[in-house]
């Protein structure tokens, strides 16, 4: 299908193209995940972005410098293949609230992840927090004038507007993106908004995994089907 006109492939980073680990560092990246997607960024004309809630100097820790299209920071922050930013520069968040995350996590054995426009508090290792931390989060996002994404065994605050749907509009409009029918494959609850983004422009979602979808079309089973569908 990938071969079949013009498409455009938004593809989400992790439980998409690598499988859920314990922490965040712990994500076991084949070693030639980089030089894949660049096979796959030239099979597709450079229509191919990486659309991820990471910060976009954490994915690249991971795969290697990239010279595809690219959003992190769940889309706020976007940068063209050429390097060019696709969009405004994101504020990060106040100290004030970096820190009181960090104590929440401190004081309840949470993993704290500093990004570059975002904190996020991790309770996959202490499951019997999620509530608390979701509170936490809700209220401190309240208080700042900031927003809250969800994700698998994951809270985060980040600046409002950021949104995966964003990322999509924002490369879609633009060469060599404008003209073609996206696809966004995604596995998490964010995803839902780059499917809603994908479908905007005439596309649709896939959403990887079991999690019901309320917006993808389609459905891969898992990572490794991902690759094999891509062919990477
Ligand atoms: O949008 P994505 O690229 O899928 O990023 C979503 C979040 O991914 C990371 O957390 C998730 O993956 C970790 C490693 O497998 C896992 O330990 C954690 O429980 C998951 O929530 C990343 O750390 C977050 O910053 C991203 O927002």
């Amino acid at each position: 299908m990938l071969s079949q006109g013009s498409l455009a492939v938004f593809l989400d980073f992790d439980g998409t193209l690598v499988e859920i680990a314990s922490d965040p560092d712990a994500i076991l990246v084949p070693p030639d995940m980089g030089d894949r997607l660049r096979v796959l960024r030239d099979r597709l004309e450079g229509r191919l972005a990486l659309v991820s809630g990471r910060a976009l100097d954490d994915v690249e820790r991971h795969l290697g410098r990239l010279d595809l299209a690219r959003a992190g920071s769940h889309g706020l922050d976007r940068i063209h293949a050429d390097g060019r930013p696709a969009g405004s520069i994101p504020a990060p968040l106040p100290d004030e609230v970096i820190t009181k995350l960090r104590h929440f996590a401190q004081d309840h054995g949470l993993l704290f992840e500093l990004k570059t426009h975002g904190g996020a508090l991790h309770y996959r290792q202490r499951p019997e927090y999620e509530k608390q931390a979701q509170a936490f989060a809700a209220d401190l996002a309240d208080k700042h004038g900031l927003a809250v994404k969800r994700g698998k065994a994951v809270v985060e605050l980040v600046r409002p507007g950021a949104s995966k749907r964003g990322a999509v509009e924002a490369f879609m409009e633009q060469p060599p993106f404008v003209g073609a029918m996206p696809l966004f494959i995604g596995d998490d609850v964010t995803d839902e908004d780059g499917f809603a983004g994908a479908a905007d422009f005439g596309g649709f979602g896939i959403a990887v995994g079991e999690r019901p979808s309320e917006r993808a079309q389609y459905r891969l089973d898992n990572v490794a089907a991902v690759h094999h569908w891509l062919e990477i």
